[in-house]
């Protein structure tokens, strides 16, 4: 792709708006130069997915299942191209955009094509009633999606939403704004109607995402991100009571019992803290160790961290990738010296790696193992989001419980045991949406999948994705035996 974004407005490129650079995570020099949509362009690409909608949502869902595999055949014909655009934007491992974030894409449109194709409708028929259910979809859909899994996350939400009926405008983080760029050209090759998917790009607040989200013709939006930004979002829609599904932060408890396969939870817990830098929702920030096992599980995860590399994103064996940002380094940074300011001991890690090239102007930090905080340190309360884990100590299994709920999120927890009395209790007592036993990270596209508290609002997954995406309404129908 060229190094200049544009929108993609009613299935075509648009390049208008002021200009803005992303900057290369590696090295800290720019990168793209990308089009930030104003109010005017927003307006244009709600327009043309208005357009679109009466003709996209009256196909029958085969049809548009079928769109949707030709979406994800023509992701993985433009496999490489999408890699390298997301690893420009991130300076994410090949290894890991190779196996995890593009695949993830085309599989997003293949699931829910197949989902919606074969969903049940339901009716009751009681005597001389019939009741059933139409589903329609929402409208124009507003899709906000974050920096940290740029394409996996942006598809996750356009393949319902599309399936469903609807029509989009996107708007991808300002940060990485490559592999949507690519997926829009990928629309227009395979001859996607015009109008039906819309990518604006721009900044948040006071930019193009409050524009779009504000907008009048925009029926629904969905959001990954900050949970102060799903506040945020939230306030601007309540005036139109619009629907929101939101993905937001975690501040995440890992739970390791004395009776676990302690390698299992050291390699676990090595991938739930550093993957992706430590910049996904679901990672753990928090972990509670059983005291007996404390001391070892803590030597050897600080000793697993030391010996992450630092590659390039093009070295297949790397395994730590930079920060998004100088602003977010700085955030995990400010985060590094708070802890050591509250008392923390500092078991890995703790600063900037340094390496005598041109990464020294990029945005790494070293993956970091905290311990001796106290349960009400800012720490162990606020999402760092980035390669670190603060350990405590428990001694039973209801301070196990206690203290990993003790937090206003609730999105992910991982239980390491092999109990599985002990797995099936302790998961069913955690606040999360989502609880891992023995494993991290390992996802079913049909299960429910989202976050209580200060995380989120709503499932996506399987169904509950075209729940959100549509509105059923209900035709009950009184029937008189042997008219006509
Ligand atoms: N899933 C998660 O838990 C994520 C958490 N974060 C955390 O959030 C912090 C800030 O990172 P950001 O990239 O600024 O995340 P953010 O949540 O502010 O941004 C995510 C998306 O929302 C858009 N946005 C921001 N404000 C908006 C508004 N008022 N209306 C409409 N759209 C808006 C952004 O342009 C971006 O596309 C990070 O340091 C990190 O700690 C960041 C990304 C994902
Ligand atoms: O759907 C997934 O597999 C991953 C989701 C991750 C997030 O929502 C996030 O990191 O924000």
């Amino acid at each position: 792709m060229s190094d200049q974004v544009t929108h993609f407005i009613g299935g075509v490129p648009v390049a208008e708006g002021a200009m803005f650079a992303t900057h290369d995570p590696v090295t800290g020099q720019p990168v793209r130069r990308v089009h930030e949509a104003d109010r005017a362009i927003v307006d244009r690409a709600v327009a043309a997915a208005r357009a679109a909608l009466p003709g996209w949502a009256a196909l029958p869902v085969a049809e548009r299942a079928a769109w949707m595999r030709r979406l994800a055949d023509a992701i993985e014909e433009r496999f490489e191209e999408l890699v390298a655009a997301e690893i420009a934007d991130t300076g994410k491992s090949i290894t890991q955009t190779r196996t995890l974030d593009i695949p993830r894409g085309a599989a997003n449109f293949r699931s829910f094509a197949e989902i919606a194709a074969q969903r049940p409708e339901s009716a009751f028929h009681l005597r001389d009633v019939l009741s059933y259910t139409v589903r329609r979809p929402l409208g124009v859909v507003a899709v906000i999606v974050p920096w940290n899994l740029p394409f996996l996350l942006a598809t996750w939400k356009i393949g319902p939403s599309l399936v469903a009926g609807n029509t989009i405008v996107v708007k991808p983080s300002e940060h990485t704004p490559g592999s949507v760029a690519v997926l829009a050209e990928i629309a227009a090759s395979v001859g996607l109607p015009p109008g039906v998917l819309n990518v604006v790009h721009g900044f948040g607040g006071g930019s193009t995402g409050q524009f779009l989200v504000e907008h009048p013709g925009v029926d629904a939006v969905t959001f990954t991100g900050e949970s102060r930004t799903g506040s945020t979002i939230m306030k601007s829609v309540a005036d139109r009571v619009k629907p929101v599904s939101f993905e937001l932060g975690g501040k995440n408890a890992g739970l390791v019992f004395a009776d676990a396969d302690l390698d299992a939870a050291v390699e676990g817990s090595v991938r739930s803290v550093f993957t992706n830098g430590g910049q996904v929702c679901l990672c753990t920030e928090r972990l509670y160790v059983e005291r007996s096992v404390f001391e070892e599980f803590t030597a050897r995860l600080a000793e697993r961290a030391g010996r992450l590399k630092f590659g390039r994103p093009a070295d297949e064996d790397t395994t730590m990738m930079p920060m998004i940002s100088a602003e977010h380094r700085d955030k995990v940074l400010s985060y590094y010296e708070l802890a050591k300011d509250e008392g923390a001991e500092v078991r890995a890690g703790g600063g900037v790696p340094r390496f005598g090239d041109d990464r020294d102007g990029g945005y790494y930090v070293e993956p970091t193992v905290l311990t001796g905080l106290p349960r009400d340190s800012r720490v162990n309360r606020e999402e760092i989001f980035g390669p670190v884990c603060h350990i405590t100590p428990f001694d039973t299994e209801a301070e196990a419980v206690e203290l990993a709920n003790d937090s206003e999120y609730g999105l992910a927890a991982t239980v390491w045991t092999s109990s599985l009395n002990r797995a099936h209790r302790v998961a069913g007592s955690l606040e999360a949406g989502l609880v891992w036993v023995n494993t991290w990270y390992l996802r079913d596209l049909r299960t429910p999948f989202g976050g209580v508290k200060l995380s989120g609002i709503g499932r996506e997954g399987g169904t509950h994705s075209l729940d959100f995406y549509s509105e059923p309404t209900t035709i009950t129908i009184k029937l008189e035996p042997g008219h006509d």
